[in-house]
């Protein structure tokens, strides 16, 4: 694929039984650009990786994905054999690909270097760090230069160091120009990709460019030290952030929000839509 065309997956939806795990889902995923999928538990951001792996095959919609040869999937449990050192993973996923002698050496040294393993290539990956961990997983799946690599919440769960380290590689791989998607509950994350699509229980809250998905934030967000309702207000810090769903009353001094409070503003908003209650809007 050259640059400017685009994978993705055009209203999907994913059924389990009867229970839909996506809901005319999109997510457009273009060569060059980071693609972010957030939510929470069960939100369906697994799944909709997996719809462009092939592995899930949705009900309705459409995907387009490379083949799966050129497909680089880092799955949530990384997928690094522990037992094996660095070096033999780096091999063993190398074998699969057909990427032998010279030419894996180079691919191998021009991955773990960046990614700061260079010189653990004999350590079992059962000992790494849970950073090195996930930089030897991102590195095996980036192994046979993949034109779409599919990240699985690649940086749970790991210190905040690894996590920036982590993302310098992803950036500069999307610099190079691979398309990359990827799941993540950290919104801080999520600000800095090229968009960002929000699901809640399979379904899209909001999608867009990060200012795009702020600016959407339906309602009043303000910060209190007490909220007036439990329900519809979450910590941040020592105060809290409070949303209802009308314009701002002549008493408040409205905050601008990021994307945390975007798509908490949002799920809230949702369930508050859904549930039809209207104690907010007093
Ligand atoms: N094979 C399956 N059979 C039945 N239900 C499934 C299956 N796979 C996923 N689901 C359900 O589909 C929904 C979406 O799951 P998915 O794993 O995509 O969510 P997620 O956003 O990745 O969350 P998590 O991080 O918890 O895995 C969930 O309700 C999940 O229980």
């Amino acid at each position: 694929m050259s640059r400017g065309e685009e994978w993705g997956a055009w209203g999907v939806t994913v059924a389990h039984g009867r229970h839909l795990a996506l809901d005319e889902v999109t997510l457009e995923v273009p060569a060059g650009q980071v693609a972010a999928v957030v939510g929470g538990d069960g939100a369906g951001k697994t799944t909709l990786l997996r719809c462009l792996t092939g592995a899930a095959r949705p009900r309705s919609g459409r995907v387009a994905a490379p083949s799966r040869r050129e497909i680089g999937y880092m799955p949530a449990a990384t997928g690094v054999w522990r037992d094996l050192t660095v070096a033999e993973n780096m091999e063993f996923v190398g074998s699969a690909h057909g990427i032998r002698g010279k030419e894996f050496q180079r691919r191998r040294d021009a991955l773990l270097e960046p990614a700061g393993l260079a010189h653990v290539l004999g350590r079992r990956a059962g000992n790494l760090s849970g950073g090195m961990l996930h930089k030897l997983a991102f590195s095996a799946a980036m192994l046979h230069r993949p034109r779409l690599l599919l990240l699985d919440e690649p940086s749970t769960g790991i210190d905040p160091v690894s996590r920036i380290d982590l993302w310098r590689l992803i950036s500069q791989t999307a610099v190079d120009g691979t398309a990359v998607a990827l799941a993540t509950t950290y919104l801080d994350e999520a600000e800095r990709c090229a968009t960002v699509l929000v699901l809640d229980a399979g379904r899209t809250l909001r999608s867009g460019t990060p200012d795009e998905v702020i600016a959407g934030v339906p309602g009043t967000i303000t910060a209190v030290r007490t909220p007036p309702d439990p329900d519809l207000a979450w910590r941040r810090g020592r105060i809290f952030h409070a949303w209802h769903p009308g314009p701002p009353r002549p008493d408040e001094q409205p905050i601008s929000p990021d994307m945390e409070d975007a798509v908490v503003a949002a799920a809230i908003h949702a369930r508050h839509t859904a549930d039809g209650n209207e104690r907010g809007s007093r």
